[in-house]
This record gives C-alpha cells, sequence and structure tokens, in this order.
C-alpha cells in the first residue's frame, strides 16, 4: 500500500496551529456576491465557465447552482505548485474539451497568487479563439510578485500574503475540504 504524504495526527496539528481568516458564513456570503455580480455581467453570454482543476472544484460547486443562467461547464487542469506550498513553471495536464472559439468564458479558480496560472489560463483561452475572457476567484492575495497589471473580475475575499488553505485551496494535497479558510503556520510553509 502506497503511505499518504500526511498522516490525519499530522493535518489535525497543521489545522490546530493555523490561524482562521474567514469563516464558513464568510465564505458563503462571498459567493453569494460573486454569483450576483457574475449573474448581472454574463446572464445572456451563453459562457463557458471554465472550473481550474483541483482548486476550482470547491468555488465552482458553489456558484454553479447561483448562476440562474444558460452556460456550459468544462475543466482546465494547469498546475504550478504539485502540492507543495512553493511555484514552479506551469504545466498542463488537461486542456477544455469545449471550442472556445468566438465563445465568452469565465475562468473559475480558487486563488489568484501571483497570477502565473490564471494569465497562462487567460491567454490559452484567447490563443484558441474565445471572443471574451473573464476570470474569477474566490480568494485573491494581493502581493509584490503578482504578474503585473493581472486582476481577477470577479473576486470574494482577501487573505495576507501567507500560505492559505480551506474552501478548496490545499495545503500539501490535502485540507482543501476544510469549510474556512486558514493561513498555515510559518513553520508549516516551505
Ligand atoms: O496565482 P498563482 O501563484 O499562479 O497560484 C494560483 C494557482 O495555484 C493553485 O493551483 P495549484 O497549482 O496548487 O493546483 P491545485 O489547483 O491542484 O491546488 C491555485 O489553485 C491556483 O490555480
Ligand atoms: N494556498 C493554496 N494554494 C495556493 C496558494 C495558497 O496560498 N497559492 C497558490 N496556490
Amino acid at each position: 500500500m502506497q503511505t499518504p504524504v500526511l498522516t490525519a495526527e499530522q493535518l489535525d496539528a497543521v489545522l490546530a496551529r493555523a490561524e482562521p481568516l474567514h469563516d464558513a458564513s464568510a465564505i458563503e456570503h462571498a459567493l453569494e456576491r460573486m454569483a450576483a455580480a457574475i449573474e448581472e455581467r454574463l446572464a445572456g453570454s451563453n459562457p463557458v465557465v471554465l472550473g481550474v482543476m483541483t482548486g476550482a472544484i470547491v468555488p465552482l460547486g458553489r456558484l454553479l447552482p447561483q448562476l440562474g443562467f444558460a452556460l456550459e461547464v468544462d475543466y482546465i487542469h494547469a498546475t504550478r505548485y504539485h502540492g507543495s506550498t512553493v511555484g514552479r513553471d506551469l504545466v498542463w495536464l488537461a486542456r477544455p474539451q469545449t471550442p472556445l472559439r468566438g465563445r465568452t468564458v469565465l475562468v473559475v479558480d480558487d486563488i489568484l497568487d501571483e497570477g502565473h496560472t490564471l494569465a497562462g489560463i487567460v491567454q490559452e483561452c484567447r490563443d484558441e479563439g474565445a471572443e471574451a475572457v473573464f476570470t474569477a476567484v474566490l480568494v485573491d492575495k494581493p502581493n509584490v510578485r503578482r504578474v503585473p497589471g493581472l486582476a481577477a473580475d470577479f473576486s470574494g475575499l482577501e487573505v495576507p500574503d501567507r500560505y492559505v488553505f480551506g474552501a478548496g485551496m490545499d495545503y500539501r494535497g490535502y485540507l482543501r475540504n476544510v469549510d474556512g479558510i486558514y493561513a498555515a503556520h510559518r513553520d508549516d510553509e516551505g
């Protein structure tokens, strides 16, 4: 049997010493505000909504039932953290199967950090002929390493420049299922 990278006991310890940033109700309200803003802007455009795997699972799954207009759902998988807390080169694991030519696209992700992932995906959508590309992230982490000029069209909550997890965001592949957003203790980063 393959040994898990982290044990349940280790994860309990990471969670216990992490700093709570946003609770479940703050996340719920942020997603409601985002859904209203997205609906106001994109209703009638029949968009392709692209979830960025894997972190988008939670925000996308919670946003979709709140979007009351015609849309298609697909996913794209590009990663640069590979279960680590340090970003590297963007690696493409899956491109969307839905033709994007002439379409309005809404890219949904859990977090905008340095921005290389979102910038790469937006460029990919444009290269595939998308007519307009919008971006939505549950969490915005402003920082000096951000790709210059990059901002999400729709965002929910801000976090400080710390390694965060929960609400879809992972800590070394785990803790995406935590219903709150936490900053890892400095000793647990790196
Ligand atoms: O703004 P950036 O610095 O580029 O980082 C943001 C990206 O990093 C995370 O993905 P990750 O590569 O960890 O894959 P995951 O979705 O499987 O967690 C997150 O889900 C974003 O897609
Ligand atoms: N947490 C989880 N995933 C991430 C982060 C983060 O702070 N930054 C980029 N991907």
